[in-house]
């Protein structure tokens, strides 16, 4: 039973459901008659509540339902003990963006309304639950001794697509004054380890943009089948175990969930906004080169979801009509890419960094507990930039965000650090086979982890290298044993584009091995494309689809073209 207590303006209330038992309403204590509407292809049935009384202007009711989530609900996995570290005990973890909370709650689904909230949950003794707010006390459940209620409050208005809650065998660690990791035990220390630098980005990031103001950073390590490399669930960030630097989760706490998008058309001014954020914290900590190199990266990744999508696709605009698209088909970097190279240009635009990042600032500022559209931010760039209009009427402001494909300006980003990466990629896509014994294992040695993502990403925007190339490849770099994950994943992506037929089991290996969609589903489109492993491509996700998050079976599913009624037999 969860209890809300939500403003009504009149005597009838509709709240989203999808896949919900709902048992009981009442309304101030008193029972309520309830409906359940239509059932909408993604946005589920609308629960339709009558109160048994009149309503005053701005009387305030307490509505409670008694409800329960069905076991395929969309935000949640459900994994067995054999699906965890530990192998011993179950563990349950919540995803709700963008429009799954409606899954697990009752609510007014939508990221244009705020609200506070408070949480009782009662778990068996041997787990532990952690929820996206601040803890406020646990003791034994007064109605079952064998069971333990963990009580959680967030005072910060927020949105439903940022209710998280997770149930394991969870152990934490102390990391910083205001930072403990989460995870089962196996990976505690490990995730302390890795996360040490937090405070220091925290910091990094209230000077850049304001004061903290959700109290607790909290980091928790999913097991691998999270859909997401993070999730910036406030107090309680959710990370895989492929995440290293979470930036970018620890920008949202400013952009996307103290300013939020008013409706998921307008998802990249949460996503352009942290990216943006996330790239000056890496100029603080390491150097404008750094940030100019993450954006090439970035532009890339760009146009990696552009040729996916087609260049004329109209989910590739930076501000898309999702009228009848469900935000999970329409997913992609374009709202990050796309979104972050319309605002590094209006930075060169407009004075440059120290002078865009004032506005970026202000704007949090001035938005800061609210939600905004596209519009309502251009129309504060203008007024922020007052003295500089005349710049911002040259902007191609149609063609950045209503028209499809790559933006109208490629930004010329510095190339410092990308240069001995494009020297190598060219080398290799030169080379002839009697060139190949000039290659040396030193080539990589010498770059760092992101120089050799950024060298395998150039190769991937070429044809196809050689079968012969990539073998040698392998030979003298040894690629198949980096376990860095956005290293392994284009490696893997590169051989299987090649034909090389060694490498499918690889790909499958990782598609299945961690569930990271950014991941899964684009290894599984590679060994799809290779013709000879359709069907096994098919074989594997059929195999997997049972223990794989529901979200990303289901993308799976039609990236993979599998009959829909094939998913009822799993
Ligand atoms: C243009 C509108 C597109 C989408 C609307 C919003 C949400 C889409 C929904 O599918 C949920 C997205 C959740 C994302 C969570 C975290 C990401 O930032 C992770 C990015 C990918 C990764 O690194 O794994
Ligand atoms: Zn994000």
């Amino acid at each position: 039973t969860l209890t809300r207590e939500c403003q009504i303006s009149n005597f009838e209330s509709t709240l989203d459901s999808s896949d919900l038992s709902v048992v009981s309403v009442t309304a101030n204590g008193q029972p309520a008659r309830f409906s359940l509407g239509p059932k909408h292809s993604f946005k589920g049935t609308p629960l339709e509540i009558t109160l048994p009384f009149d309503l005053s202007r701005g009387q305030h009711v307490i509505v409670e339902v008694t409800y329960e989530t069905s076991p395929s609900a969309t935000a949640l996995q459900w994994l067995t003990p054999e699906q965890t570290a530990g192998k011993k005990h179950p563990y349950l973890f919540s995803q709700c963006q963008a429009h799954h909370c409606r899954s697990m709650i009752p609510c007014q689904d939508t990221p244009s309304i705020k609200h506070t909230y408070y949480a009782q949950v009662s778990v068996p003794k041997d787990l532990v639950a952690v929820m996206s707010a601040v803890r406020d006390g646990q003791e034994v459940d007064p109605q079952d001794s064998g069971r333990i209620i963990y009580r959680f409050r967030q005072t910060v208005p927020m949105p439903s697509y940022l209710i998280a809650i997770v149930a394991g065998a969870l152990e934490s660690r102390e990391i910083g004054p205001r930072t403990r990791v989460w995870s089962e035990k196996e990976f505690v220390d490990k995730a302390a380890f890795e996360f040490s630098e937090t405070e220091a980005m925290l910091k990094t990031a209230e000077e850049l943009a304001g004061p903290y103001v959700w109290g607790q950073y909290d980091v928790l390590v999913l097991p691998p089948s999270f859909p997401y490399g993070g999730m910036e669930n406030p107090c309680l960030t959710f990370a895989t175990p492929t995440v290293l630097v979470i930036a970018h989760e620890i920008s949202h706490s400013w952009t996307g969930n103290l300013v939020t998008n008013k409706t998921w058309e307008h998802f990249w001014l949460n996503e352009g906004h942290t990216v943006y954020l996330e790239r000056m914290i890496g100029r603080c900590l390491e150097s404008e080169q750094f940030r100019q190199f993450k954006a090439i990266g970035g532009w890339k990744d760009l146009q990696d979801s552009v040729n996916t999508f087609g260049a004329n696709n109209p989910l590739t605009n930076l501000v898309p009509s999702l009228q009848d698209v469900s935000p999970d088909d329409a997913f992609s970097s374009v709202p990050y890419e796309k979104g972050f190279a319309l605002l590094y240009y209006l930075e060169e635009q407009l004075g440059g960094p120290e002078v865009f990042m004032g506005f970026v600032k202000s704007y949090i500022q001035r938005f800061a507990y609210s939600s905004v559209t596209t519009e309502e931010w251009k129309n504060y760039l203008f007024a922020y930039f007052k003295d500089k209009v005349d710049i911002l009427n040259k902007v191609d402001w149609n063609a950045w965000m209503f028209t499809p494909g790559m933006p109208p300006v490629k930004p010329q980003y510095d190339t410092t650090m990308a240069d001995a990466c494009n020297a190598l990629s060219q080398k290799w896509l030169q080379a002839k086979d009697q060139d190949l014994n000039s290659f040396k294992r030193s080539d990589v040695k010498t770059l760092s982890s992101h120089q050799v993502i950024e060298f395998l990403s150039l190769l991937l925007q070429e044809d196809p290298l050689p079968l012969t190339h990539v073998k040698k490849m392998q030979e003298i770099y040894d690629l198949n044993a980096y376990m860095n994950a956005e290293i392994r994943f284009r490696w893997l992506r590169l051989c299987v584009r090649s034909r090389w037929e060694e490498a499918v089991p690889l790909a499958l290996k990782m598609a299945t091995d961690q569930g990271r969609m950014k991941f899964t589903r684009p290894l599984f489109r590679e060994v799809f494309n290779f013709e000879k492993f359709r069907d096994e491509a098919l074989r594997v996700f059929l195999a997997h689809r049972a223990g794989m998050h529901p979200v990303t079976s289901g993308l799976v599913s039609k990236d993979l073209k599998v009959d829909v009624s094939n998913a009822a037999s799993q």
